[in-house]
Order: C-alpha cells, then structure tokens, then sequence
C-alpha cells in the first residue's frame, strides 16, 4: 500500500498548500496535500520521512481527522434538531401504521421502526437534541427518618497506584475515620474523600467493628472499582498553608521507622535532598515530595518537631563517642605532641630543608600569562595545618554517627531559588574533598584557566615572614593575639595549628577577593561548611569524590602527595583506600551541605565539569537557606 502511495501523482507545489490553510479546506485536506509533498522525500529515501510517512498515513489518523472536520463543519453551521422528541414521533407513526392495510413497502417501515438498534439511534438523538447528559437518580424515599446520616458513596477504580488515603480508629466511639488523605494521590484526585469522613461500607460490606487492619485487608482483596459508604465530614479540611521547600540536613528510611502511620505512604529521604512540603496540618507527619519527582503523589515525613526528637532518642540511645563535631578544628596540645612523635621518628630533614621545599613551591605559585600572575593559597605549610587538622578529625570521628550532626542543627532547612543579579557580588566557591583527591589541583586548573576572574583568599599565619616573602602575598603576617582574636570574633573561617604556627584563612580575605569582583575559590574542611554559610558569602560547596580504587590506581599512578615529611611521594595503595574511607565518611556527615558532587578521575574531564558547575553557580537559579535571602530583604 505504501509502495504504491510512493508511485501517485507527482507532489503539488506551495500554492496548494496556502491555499489548504484556508478553513474551509479542513485538516484532512492538509494532511492530503502534506502526504503528496512527503511522497517526493519518500522516493528520495530521505532519512525518517519513511517513519512520518507511514505515521501521517495511518488508517486511525485519517478517520480521526475526518470526524474532526465532521465536528468542525457542525459546530460553524451549528444544526438544530426539528424535533427533540423523535422517540415520540416514531410511536406516533407506528400507531398510525398498524392502522392501515398491509403492504409490502408498510412492512418494511414498521420493521425499521421497531428495530433495536433504530429505537437506540433516536434515544441517542432525543437525548443530544435536549442537552440531557445528567444521570437518571432514583427517588428519594418519601419518609426519611430524622437521625439517619447523610451518606456519601464514592467509587475509585483501583489501579496500580495506591488509593492515597490513610485511615484510623477513633479513639472514644471505635468508628473508622479517613485519617489523611495524600496530596496528588486517587482519592485526592478524586474529591470526593476528606480526613474525618466516616467509612461505614466498603464494597458493601460493613466496617462496623473492623480494625483498621482489617478495613485494610478488604482494600488490598479488592481490585478494579471500590465502593465505599462515608459520613462526610463536617468541616472538611482546606489547605490553606503555602508550599514550602526545605532541604533534609538528615536521612529518614520510613521502613525503619516504626511509628509511622503507614510505611507504604512514607517519603524516604537522603541528606541534601530538597523536598516540597505540601500539608503541615498534622503536628507529627506531614506531606511532601522530593523536587525531583513533583509529579508524583505525595509521601509521609515526621514533622521538624518530631524528627528532632528521633534523633534526640537515637542519638542518647548511642554509646558515648567524644563527638568530632562539637570540637575545634584546632589541634589539642595532646595531640599535637602525638604527631611530633611521629615526626620525630620517621622525618631526617630539619627546618634548612623545610625552608628550602617552601622557596621551591614559591615558583609554583606563579603562574605565567605573558605577565606573571602570583596564586595565594597553595602552601605547603597550609595545606599540612589543613592536612592536620584533616587527619585528626578522621581518627577522632570513629563511631561517630551520622546523625551526630544532625542532632545539633534542625532536620528540614528552609531554602528557596536564589537568582544572583549580575550586580551582585559572586558566590564563594568552596571544594571540599577527602586529603589528595585533587582539591588543589583542581582549584590550581580553574585559576589558570582565568586567574582575572577566579582567585584564592590569601590565609594568615602567626608565622614570622621569610626575607623573600611580602605581607598579604603568600600570607597576612599577624600575632597571635591578632590571630585568636579573629577566631574568637568567629572571622575565622578554618584554623589549625603547624610546627607551633597558627594558619588559617579568614572570611575578610575571601571579602577582599569577592569585592574586587572576582569569584573566590578556596579549599575548606567540611568542618567548616557551616561557618562559611552565611548570607555575605553565600558558599557554593563542591565536593570532590574520588573513584573507584582500580580506577584511582590507575589515574595516579604518576602523581605525588605532598607529605608530612617535606618530600613528594607517589601514591600508595593505602593512601587510596584511606582517600575513598575518608570520602565516604565527609558524604555520610557532611552530604547535606554538598550542592554539587565532582568526581575527579580523569583531571581534564573534572576540570571541564568543575568550569561548568562554577558557572552554572554564579549564573543559574540556586537552593539556598531561606535566611539567606530574607535577612537581605529585611536590613
Ligand atoms: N585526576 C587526576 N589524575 C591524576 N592525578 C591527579 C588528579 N587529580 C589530582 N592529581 C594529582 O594528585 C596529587 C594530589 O593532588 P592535590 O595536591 O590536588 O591533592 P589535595 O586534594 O589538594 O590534597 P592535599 O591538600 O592534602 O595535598 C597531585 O600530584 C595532583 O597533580
């Protein structure tokens, strides 16, 4: 059939074609001309003009067009019936007929007329012809007793979804009670179940006495339509709250949770994930969705009130752990002797030789664009305060769980889309990554890339200043009392100790770097997310994640870390398996601070995707904390 539709009349031209948008031609017409026109491109084997072809050309379309014209050519000449009684009409005329003599052509009317399927053509008629869609009800009864209850029924076709209604006892009288009904679920759709009516039947089998259990078992038995018998509730409930979004700074797994109403209707979540919250009318469980499946019905999550005291529970039900995270990131003097030890026993060089590794990293730091640019930032000595502090946090924070953080701050954080005006200062970027990962390289890349836009904040140290070094280029030289008043006045962002120095970096350096216009880009143990969280810097935190061992083994086989012991090393299988063990521990505490996961195995790739996250962070709508922007409007 289509072989021989190639071989018809040669294709007409584009004056046909204006002339078929006229509405009087009808869609069939265009299609007709379309058809022609494609038949050239058939012939031609042009790619997917076969698919269109056959796809315009299929029998269903065709007829379907052909009842729209129909429909389309009623509606302008708008036909009005002669008559809205034609049933009548037709009983008046067999009346008639039975009367006269019998003929053969008298016969064959009366037959037509008395046909089953005549008699429902002109039903069909009388009912069009009087508008008369409303369904025929029976009669109400003449005597209804005073007490009884109006009733309400309601009919769901069961399909593959859930109903999306929960239900319960009432305490005092034993009823059956819709105890909520989900947001976008059947019964929601449906409007016509609200939380409180009453079931009294379903399927028509009385719930008198049942348990909700019960109730539960005819619900799960039954398939395809379902019958129930409700009291409506008097007052049903308007939702009158404004959605809210908030991002989970925990994780919930409602099949672990046995206090929930119905496991079924939970919503799991992950730390970070952000979720539209849709129904707080109920103190203990509310209703949301996560912002990547809005189309879905909603789901069960404990409220911010009853979340907070899970984890409470959890949290004492735990043995002690001295917990890492209500500890400064700087060093104890314990174990600072700790790691002197070390030092002593494994490291031969002396200061000579750690001066001379720094002069040699100075070189490093410059970076060559026709003019040399200097990168602040990357030190030796800063990275291994960093590095310290780093390893300290992952010896300490065995056992600790991961809900040690979330007992601290609140479960739901509120956050809305943030747009940064081109005006605006840039948002901070932070990586934060397990040690060796490539933090630095990556930082080091982008800067390159165009150091005119992204810079490094340049630390402080209360170390003295080398002959060769300059204030405020490779650090902001201050005494200590300077420097513990910055951290005890919280404008500390991250501080450590090294070989007696303090070194950190403050959030005055990244202001500096953020009003000159430019995108700051610092590294940051996530210890200090979330004193960098705040409405002037606004962070955007990356996280840099490595790959698989394999992979890893693969991709370094030719880089160095940088050692507590002055010297370059290549890396160590144990060096990755610690990488990947620390990885995975910043993930399960600190996830929730993540806006953006990079994995750095391939460092060009990492790179592209870190240069389009950066972009994406400045330029595209973001989640941010609610405080954020509010506290902007109202100052
Ligand atoms: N994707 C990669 N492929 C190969 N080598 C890499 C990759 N990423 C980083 N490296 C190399 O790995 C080494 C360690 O990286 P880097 O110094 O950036 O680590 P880091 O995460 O900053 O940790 P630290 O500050 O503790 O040294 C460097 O020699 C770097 O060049």
């Amino acid at each position: 059939m289509i072989q021989s539709d190639k071989e018809t009349e040669p294709p007409k031209r584009d004056m046909e074609i204006s002339t078929a948008t006229n509405s009087k031609n009808g869609l069939s017409q265009i299609l007709r001309l379309v058809l022609q026109q494609l038949g050239l491109f058939y012939s031609r084997d042009v790619n997917g003009v076969c698919l269109l072809y056959d796809l315009l050309h299929s029998p269903w379309l065709l007829a379907l067009l052909k009842v729209y014209d129909c429909l389309q050519e009623f509606k302008e000449n708008q036909p009005v019936p002669a008559t809205v009684h034609a049933q009548v009409l037709s009983s008046e005329v067999m009346e008639v007929l039975c009367e006269t003599p019998n003929a053969p052509e008298i016969n064959e009317l009366r037959q037509i007329l008395e046909g089953p399927h005549f008699k429902a053509l002109l039903s069909a008629h009388d009912t069009v012809a009087q508008k008369d869609f409303e369904p025929l009800l029976p009669p109400l009864p003449d005597t209804i007793s005073e007490s009884e209850e109006a009733m309400r029924i309601v009919c769901l076709v069961k399909n593959q979804q859930p109903l999306g209604a929960t239900i319960k006892r009432h305490e005092m009288t034993g009823d059956i009670l819709v105890a909520r009904v989900i947001h976008g679920g059947l019964a929601e759709r449906s409007g016509l179940l609200y939380a409180g009516d009453k079931l009294v039947e379903v399927n028509g089998v009385s719930v008198e006495g049942l348990d909700p259990e019960q109730v539960i078992h005819i619900l799960t038995m039954s398939c395809g339509t379902i019958m129930f018998k409700v009291v409506p509730v008097s007052d049903p409930p308007v939702n009158s709250q404004k959605m809210v979004y908030v991002r989970a700074m925990t994780e919930y797994w409602p099949q672990e949770d046995p206090s929930i109403p119905c496991v079924d209707a939970g919503l799991p979540f992950q730390k970070g994930d952000i979720l539209q919250i849709v129904d707080q009318n109920d103190a203990l469980w509310w209703q949301a969705r996560r912002i990547s499946d809005l189309g879905t019905c909603a789901g069960l999550i404990p409220s911010n009130h009853l979340l907070k005291r899970k984890q409470r529970e959890f949290w004492w039900s735990q043995p002690y752990q001295p917990h890492c995270c209500l500890k400064s990131t700087l060093l104890s003097s314990m174990e600072e002797e700790d790691d002197m030890k070390i030092d002593e026993k494994c490291v031969e060089a002396d200061e000579e030789t750690f001066e001379s590794e720094e002069l040699s990293e100075d070189k490093e730091e410059f970076i060559d664009y026709g003019q040399k640019f200097y990168i602040a930032g990357f030190r030796r000595s800063m990275r291994l305060c960093r590095r310290k502090s780093h390893l300290s946090h992952l010896h300490s924070s065995v056992g600790c769980t991961s809900s040690c953080y979330g007992v601290v701050g609140a479960p739901y954080e509120e956050v809305v889309k943030y747009q940064r005006c081109p005006s605006d200062k840039h948002r901070l970027i932070v990586l934060v990554g397990p040690s060796g990962v490539g933090v630095n390289e990556l930082r080091r890349q982008l800067i390159e890339i165009n150091p005119s836009h992204f810079q490094s904040a340049v630390p402080h140290t209360t170390r003295p200043k080398k002959s060769y070094e300059m204030n405020g280029r490779e650090y902001h030289y201050v005494s200590k009392e300077t420097f513990e008043s910055l951290m005890h006045s919280h404008r500390m962002l991250e501080y450590g100790e090294y070989k007696g120095h303090l070194y950190g970096t403050s959030v005055d350096s990244v202001q500096a770097v953020l009003d000159e216009g430019k995108v700051c880009v610092m590294d940051l143990e996530p210890q200090g997310i979330q004193v960098a969280r705040t409405q002037e810097l606004k962070p955007y935190v990356i996280f840099v994640k490595p790959s698989n061992f394999t992979c890893m083994k693969q991709s370094r086989k030719n880089a160095k870390i940088i050692t507590d012991y002055f010297v370059e090393r290549k890396f160590k299988d144990e060096d990755l398996q610690e990488m990947e063990e620390l990885a995975q521990k910043m993930e399960t505490q600190f996830g929730q601070y993540f806006d953006q996961v990079i994995m750095n195995d391939n460092l060009q790739d990492a790179c592209v995707q870190l240069l389009s996250v950066v972009r994406k962070a400045q330029e595209e709508p973001q989640w941010v904390p609610a405080t954020w922007i509010a506290s902007a409007t109202e100052s």
